[in-house]
């Protein structure tokens, strides 16, 4: 373990830095007070007072005293808060080198203890307190009215999980958003530039513009989506990152099917920026608050249950049957506690969400023992980087007071490349984790993937099935399949609560939302069979149906709008919206606007398919036929020039290139199309034969 000594703290420095700390401590304390409490005269603190406000480390505010008259009072500057936190290895060494010369003068001997930078591992204690990097909850009252004057950037929902980590010591040894040089040597060699393991770029990605609009110095406020500051940070780094580099020295191959990768190249800002972060308040959260513990919570839990071997599971899905052998087994091996630790910032697109994942767990825990299982959430925005991930699971839990980990089959796997294969081997995280173990400070616990044995009607590791034994297996497509379609789920694969919960959130196919978009020409069909169509599913009953008619929504929804390209867009996309609402809630919206551009029906598309299916049917009655029905003489007038951009004539179509299906309205008759399109529903599982 590299520990640098830092460098020696003047006696300058040092009567600031306790001048600082009281002030953080106290900041509504009387000059005479402070003066007491940091040992010096009351002339002396007043001067020293006066050029830290010169200096801008302290400013003035005001308190009521005990008679309710408003009196002087000062408080840390966010600038003096950092300058603090800065300082705090320096005054510790001094404090340690006037130790060891106490120790030399009374007892002739050095103290023989080595002072390190690292003050987890002297303390050598998982149960010891963790420096996080709040002020005190006083000081934050301060800072954040001062930090409302600041530049502000608005963080991401993976900003701040990450801002989260850092300030509740989750992410410790750092402080900050990385600087360039650690950001670096992360990438490159997985540790910060003063050596210490961190496998996990923690960068603070932002646009050019405000990167642009920042100099070198400056601090920024850090806002939450509501716009409530969490913390300051002074930027001393700003760089552009090479991302291509990132991602195959962090995440192995620059390959946009890795969600990391792709949310690097795709929603990351360009510039990223680096700096110590003063902490003013922890992000908020409205659900499930008692189960969430910062390190040192979780720390002192162990305290006080007298936990002094604690086993970590990390998961990000829900607990099934082989979850608790696993845990059960690892617990048993390493003698150990244990700790189920759910990642619920955020995970792998496409995961079971986290309320229902939290009620799954809740609904598993009483088959556990009680006296020695414990279950947490952690705020984490995963980035399933596989093998570094691991290792960065590791440190984290190390920081969240625990002892052993779990690492089984295909840690924090992304899935398959853009060529199909996997990004890492199965096991490639238990042999890196292995290779920095000491380093992290937590005992890996390895398993290989957990069977069920048929026979022996027990789960084993899949390198410890006995002879013969028949072993069952379902994997998480397989399992994602038997939701959908609503096939059994077996007992010895999960337990009935567990599946229960998760059938309320992703009900069978039969039973969820979903949307037909019709598509087509002007007098090709789409409200007539969407009318037969709206006819026939009510008649099948089981869930409210909607017609959202391209007529009926421009004279409800879209009223002030034309038909230009920008205003068929929006409308669209205002169809797109209410019909991922009703998919969402369960129901079954119809669409039948011309919608005539592809780009714009794929975006509706991802929208909906989030919630449920999106069924899109062009019907595809050529123009010509359209033109002689003429139902509403609009041709007529297209062709006089009396309507301008009208589709098919003056405006483009762009015929849908895979639509689920596709209608001839020219020799079939209504009723047919529409029995067309309830079969294709059947045959995608929407509506039981
Ligand atoms: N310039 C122009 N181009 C196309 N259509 C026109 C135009 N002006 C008016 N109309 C009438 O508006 C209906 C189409 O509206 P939509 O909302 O379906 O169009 S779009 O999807 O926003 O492109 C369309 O109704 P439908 O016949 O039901 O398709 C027309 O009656
Ligand atoms: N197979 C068919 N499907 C739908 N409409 C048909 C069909 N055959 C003829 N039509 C006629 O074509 C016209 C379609 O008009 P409409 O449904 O309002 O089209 P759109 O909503 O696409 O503008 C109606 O007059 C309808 O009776």
């Amino acid at each position: 373990m590299i520990a640098l000594k830092p460098a020696p703290m003047t006696d300058a420095e040092e009567r600031l830095f306790r001048l600082l700390r009281q002030l953080d401590l106290v900041p509504f304390a009387s000059q005479r007070e402070t003066a007491a409490a940091v040992g010096v005269s009351l002339g002396r603190l007043n001067a020293q007072i006066k050029q830290a406000i010169t200096d801008g480390y302290v400013s003035l505010g005001e308190r009521r005293g005990a008679d309710r008259r408003s009196r002087v009072a000062y408080g840390l500057t966010h600038k003096g808060a950092a300058l603090k936190a800065r300082l705090i290895d320096r005054f510790l060494a001094r404090k340690f080198a006037e130790y060891d010369a106490l120790h030399a003068e009374l007892t002739g001997q050095a103290s023989g203890y080595p002072f390190t930078l690292n003050r987890i591992s002297t303390m050598q204690n998982n149960l010891s307190p963790i420096p996080e990097l709040y002020v005190s909850p006083d000081s934050a009252q301060r800072l954040k009215a001062e930090a409302g004057e600041l530049v502000s950037h608005d963080l991401t929902p993976r900003q701040i999980c990450d801002l989260e980590l850092l300030m509740n010591g989750g992410f410790y040894p750092l402080k900050g958003f990385l600087p360039e040089a650690d950001y670096n040597s992360v990438v490159s060699d997985m540790r910060l530039s003063d050596g210490k393991l961190w496998p996990m770029p923690i960068t603070l990605d932002v646009s050019e513009k405000f990167a642009d609009s920042i100099e070198l110095g400056t601090d920024i406020a850090l806002r939450d989506q509501e716009g409530v500051i969490l913390a300051t940070m002074t930027v001393t780094d700003k760089w552009v990152p090479n991302k291509q580099l990132e991602a195959e020295k962090v995440f192995g191959a620059d390959d946009s099917a890795h969600p990391a990768v792709n949310y690097l190249h795709n929603t990351a800002g360009a510039v990223y920026l680096g700096g110590p972060v003063t902490g003013i308040q922890q992000p908020v959260h409205y659900d499930f608050r008692s189960r969430r513990d910062t390190p040192n919570e979780l720390r002192a839990l162990f305290r006080k249950l007298g936990w002094r071997k604690v086993v970590a599971f990390q998961t990000r899905n829900p607990l099934h049957r082989a979850h608790q052998e696993l845990t059960f087994r690892a617990a048993r091996e390493a003698q150990a506690n244990l700790l189920i630790h759910p990642v619920v910032g955020m995970t792998k697109p496409g995961d079971v969400d986290h309320f229902t994942r939290v009620r799954c767990y809740e609904a598993v825990l009483d088959q556990y023992p009680a006296s020695t299982t414990s279950m947490s959430l952690l705020n984490l925005a995963m980035r399933m980087a596989g093998p570094r991930e691991a290792v960065w699971h590791g440190l984290i839990r190390a920081n969240h007071g625990c002892t052993h980990f779990i690492v089984g089959r295909d840690h924090a796997g992304p899935g398959k490349n853009s060529a199909g294969k996997d990004f890492y081997g199965p096991y490639d995280a238990q042999e890196l984790f292995k290779t920095y173990q000491d380093e992290i400070g937590v005992e890996m616990v390895d398993f290989k993937h957990m069977v069920y044995v048929q026979e022996k009607a027990q789960y084993f590791p899949a390198d410890e099935v006995p002879e013969g034994g028949t072993v069952l297996d379902i994997s998480g497509t397989e399992l994602r399949r038997r939701l959908a379609e609503g096939l059994e789920i077996p007992e010895w694969f999960s337990f009935p609560q567990v599946v229960t919960e998760l059938r309320r959130t992703r009900p069978a196919r039969s039973k969820q939302g979903f949307t037909v978009f019709f598509t087509g020409f002007s007098g090709s069909g789409k409200s007539t069979i969407a009318n037969a169509l709206m006819v026939k599913l009510m008649e099948m009953g089981g869930r409210p149906v909607t017609l959202l008619d391209g007529d009926i929504v421009r004279k409800n929804l879209s009223s002030e709008l034309g038909f230009s390209k920008e205003h068929r867009d929006l409308n669209i996309r205002r169809i797109g919206y209410v019909a991922s609402e009703i998919t969402k809630n369960g129901g079954i919206a119809i669409c039948a606007p011309i919608a005539p551009y592809a780009t714009t029906r794929r975006a509706v598309r991802e929208d909906i398919e989030q919630f449920g299916a999106f069924i899109e049917v062009h019907v595809a009655t050529s123009i010509e036929e359209c033109e002689r029905r003429d139902r509403k003489g609009l041709y007529k007038l297209a062709r006089e020039g009396k309507i301008k951009e009208f589709t098919g004539i003056s405006d483009p179509y762009d015929v849908p290139a895979n639509p689920e299906l596709r209608l001839e309205t020219e020799a079939t008759e209504v009723d047919n199309c529409a029995h067309q399109v309830i079969l294709k529903l059947e045959s995608m599982g929407l509506i039981a034969g």
